[in-house]
């Protein structure tokens, strides 16, 4: 098989100038499987510090899967991950999430029965970590309903939730499932705030999106899943002369 360009780059050596900085996150030759299902194959991506990177591609196209085999939540898998120079590959997934990646899956990974302030003192805050009050403070509408139930709030506001949950933990990386999913437009406006302010603060995230008006409000530069392979990969300033191929790529 013929690489394409686009191909040839997103294979490419992943830190190309040896005078750029180290990559904090490098996953080299990524294959996942679900039993006999070979899921991944050879994914090849990197993250700089404080780089906001998408994942996008259309349903089943592997980007969750790439998700949980980065946080070694699915074992099945071969390749290497690594993070500020250290293989992760063989570590278990609470230890990948101690060396500051952080997780938040699709599904909002909030406890429904507990209140909000519940939710967010349940875990244990790291140094640096985000306080209760500092969750409070940054979004008032969680303050107003910190004594609801999980299950009583919006979607936007569990994603909101589910996200400060894991700022206790004081992450280097955020890896976002779908934040934007089912949310109404206002609500992904303010969910895209936030992550603006985040990665002022210099936090590197990694965005697995569908909705690509919002992917490229915020990401540095997209990587183009589809069947398990990394088949693109565009920068911020390449989007507007690539819009139709991005599109192109997500259309059904
Ligand atoms: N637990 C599982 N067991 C078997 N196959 C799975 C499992 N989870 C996902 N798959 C399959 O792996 C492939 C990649 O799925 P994945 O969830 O990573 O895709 P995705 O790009 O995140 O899409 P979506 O937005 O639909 O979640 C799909 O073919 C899916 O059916």
């Amino acid at each position: 098989m013929t690489l394409s360009a686009a191909q040839a780059r997103a294979a490419a050596p992943l830190n190309p100038s040896p005078s750029s900085p180290a990559p904090l996150l490098r996953v080299q030759n990524l294959n996942a499987y679900y039993g006999q299902s070979h899921v991944l194959h050879g994914v090849n991506l990197h993250v700089m510090p404080g780089e906001v990177v998408s994942l996008i591609g259309r349903n089943g196209a592997g980007k969750t899967t790439t998700l949980k085999s980065i946080m070694g939540v699915l074992r099945s898998r071969t390749g290497t991950v690594s993070f500020a120079g250290e293989d992760l590959t063989r570590l278990p997934s609470n230890r990948i999430a101690a060396r500051g990646l952080a997780w938040v899956p699709e599904e909002r990974a909030i406890l429904s029965s507990l209140t909000v302030r519940e939710n967010l003192e349940l875990p244990p805050a790291r140094p640096g970590g985000w306080s209760t009050e500092r969750a409070l403070e940054a979004f008032p509408v969680l303050r107003e309903r910190s004594h609801y139930p999980g299950s009583k709030l919006s979607g936007g506001e569990q994603q909101m939730l589910a996200t400060l949950r894991v700022l206790r933990s004081a992450p280097k990386l955020l890896l976002l499932d779908e934040p934007s999913e089912g949310l109404a437009p206002v609500i992904v406006q303010r969910i895209g705030d936030m992550l603006q302010d985040l990665r002022r603060e210099g936090l590197a995230v990694i965005l697995v999106e569908q909705n690509l008006k919002f992917a490229t409000r915020l990401a540095d530069r997209h990587y183009v899943l589809v069947d398990g392979h990394v088949v693109d990969e565009v920068r911020a300033d390449e989007v507007e002369a690539r819009r139709s191929d991005l599109l192109g790529y997500l259309s059904v």
